[in-house]
C-alpha cells in the first residue's frame, strides 16, 4: 500500500480516535490508558484538570497512582484490583481518595478493564476512567450523619419517655401508697392507732344494717383520768391511752369492734352477744385495767356501760342506754353497769 493510500486511511483513524477522546470526556472526568509491558501509563488532559494538576505535568507511572490514593484508601483499593486480577471481579471499581495539586482529597471513583491481550492471552493494556464523586460522597456522608444524629434524638428520646414513664410509675405508686395512708389516717386515732369516731360510727351503721343478732355496746371511761395528767403530765397521759388497746385486745374476738370514742372514753361493739356476756367481758376488762401497772407505777380504772342493741333498734338510742349506764357505773366507778 503506497502513502497515498494511507494519509485517507491514517485521517479516518485520527477522527475515530477523536471522537473517541470526546466520548470519554462525556462519560467520565478522566482516562487513564496503562501499557503494562512498558509500564507507561497515559492519562487524559481532564484527567489532570480534574485534579488541578497542569496537564501532563506528572510521571506516566503506576508510581504517580499509587502516590496519590490516599493512604486510608490504599488496602481496599489494592484488594479491589487484586479481585480484578484474579479473575474474580468482571472489572476493576474502586472508590478512594485521591490527592489534588493544592494537597486536598476528592473522592473518585475508578473504573478499569484490560482492553489487549498479548498472543499467549495474557493482559497487555488496561484501560480505565475516573469519575469525580466528591460531591455525591459528600453528600451520603451528610445524609450519615443526619441519619446518625437523627436515631441519637430517637434514643434520647426514647430514654427520656422511658424516664418520664418510670417517673410517672412512681409518683403514681406515690400517690396510691399517700392515698391509702390517707384514707387509713382519716379513720384512724392517731394516739392509740384505734379506729376513731367517725369511723366506728360509719361502721356501726353497716353493722346495724347487717344485724340478725343480739350485739352489745360497751362505753368504757378511764377514771379519775386527769389526776394522771395533772400528777405526770400530759405525755405520760398519752403513754398510758396508747397502752389501753394492747391490754383490752386480748379478751376480744376478731368481729368485736374497739375504738376511741374521746378523750379518755373508748367504745366496743361486740356481734353476737348478749347483754350478759357482754358484762362479763366487761368484768374482765375492767379487772385486766385495774391489775395493770402502767409507766411510773400508775394505777387506773375504769368505768362501763354495757347497752344490748337488738335487730332494728336505732344505734343511736342504744348509744343513750349505754351512755346512761355508764354515768350510773361512774357514780361508783371501777364499775361495769349493764342495762336492767
Ligand atoms: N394525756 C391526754 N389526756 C387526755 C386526752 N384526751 C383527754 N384527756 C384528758 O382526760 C381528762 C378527762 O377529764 P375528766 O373529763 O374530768 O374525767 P376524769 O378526770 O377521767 O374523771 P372521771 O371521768 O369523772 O372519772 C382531761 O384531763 C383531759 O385533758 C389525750 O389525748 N391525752
Amino acid at each position: 500500500m503506497s502513502d497515498d493510500d494511507l494519509t485517507p486511511e491514517l485521517e479516518r483513524l485520527r477522527s475515530l480516535e477523536k471522537t473517541l477522546q470526546l466520548a470519554l470526556d462525556i462519560v467520565s472526568d478522566g482516562i487513564w490508558d496503562w501499557d503494562r509491558l512498558t509500564g507507561r501509563v497515559r492519562r487524559s488532559a481532564r484527567w489532570y484538570l480534574m485534579l488541578g494538576y497542569e496537564p501532563f505535568s506528572l510521571p506516566e507511572t503506576v508510581d504517580t497512582w499509587l502516590g496519590l490514593i490516599h493512604p486510608d484508601d490504599h488496602p481496599a483499593t489494592m484488594a479491589a484490583m487484586q479481585r480484578y486480577l484474579d479473575g474474580e471481579a468482571p472489572l476493576f471499581s474502586a472508590r478512594y481518595r485521591f490527592k489534588k495539586a493544592d494537597g486536598d482529597y476528592i473522592w473518585l471513583q475508578d473504573k478499569a478493564r484490560f482492553v489487549e491481550y498479548d498472543e499467549h492471552g495474557e493482559p497487555v493494556r488496561m484501560l480505565g476512567a475516573h469519575q469525580d464523586i466528591h460531591l455525591q460522597v459528600q453528600a451520603e456522608e451528610e445524609q450519615r450523619r443526619e441519619q446518625a444524629h437523627l436515631e441519637q434524638l430517637n434514643r434520647e428520646l426514647e430514654r427520656k419517655v422511658q424516664e418520664r414513664t418510670r417517673a410517672l410509675a412512681d409518683a403514681n405508686a406515690a400517690l396510691a401508697r399517700q392515698l391509702t395512708l390517707s384514707r387509713e389516717q382519716a379513720r384512724t386515732d392517731y394516739l392509740t392507732g384505734l379506729f376513731n369516731r367517725r369511723h366506728f360510727d360509719q361502721m356501726l351503721t353497716e353493722e346495724c344494717r347487717h344485724q340478725q343478732r343480739d350485739a352489745a355496746l360497751v362505753l368504757l371511761d378511764l377514771d379519775y383520768f386527769k389526776d394522771i395528767n395533772d400528777r405526770h403530765g400530759h405525755q405520760t397521759g398519752d403513754l398510758v391511752l396508747q397502752a389501753i388497746p394492747a391490754l383490752l385486745r386480748p379478751h376480744l374476738r376478731q368481729a368485736d369492734l374497739l375504738a376511741r370514742w374521746g378523750g379518755e372514753e373508748f367504745i366496743l361493739w361486740l356481734p353476737d352477744t348478749g347483754g350478759p356476756d357482754a358484762v362479763r367481758l366487761s368484768e374482765r376488762l375492767r379487772h385486766t385495767l385495774a391489775e395493770t401497772r402502767f409507766c411510773h407505777d400508775i394505777h387506773l380504772t375504769a368505768s362501763f356501760g354495757v347497752a344490748v342493741c337488738r335487730p332494728g333498734d336505732a344505734i343511736q338510742q342504744v348509744l343513750r342506754r349505754a351512755d346512761a349506764c355508764l354515768y350510773q357505773a361512774k357514780r361508783e366507778r371501777n364499775k361495769v353497769v349493764g342495762e336492767e
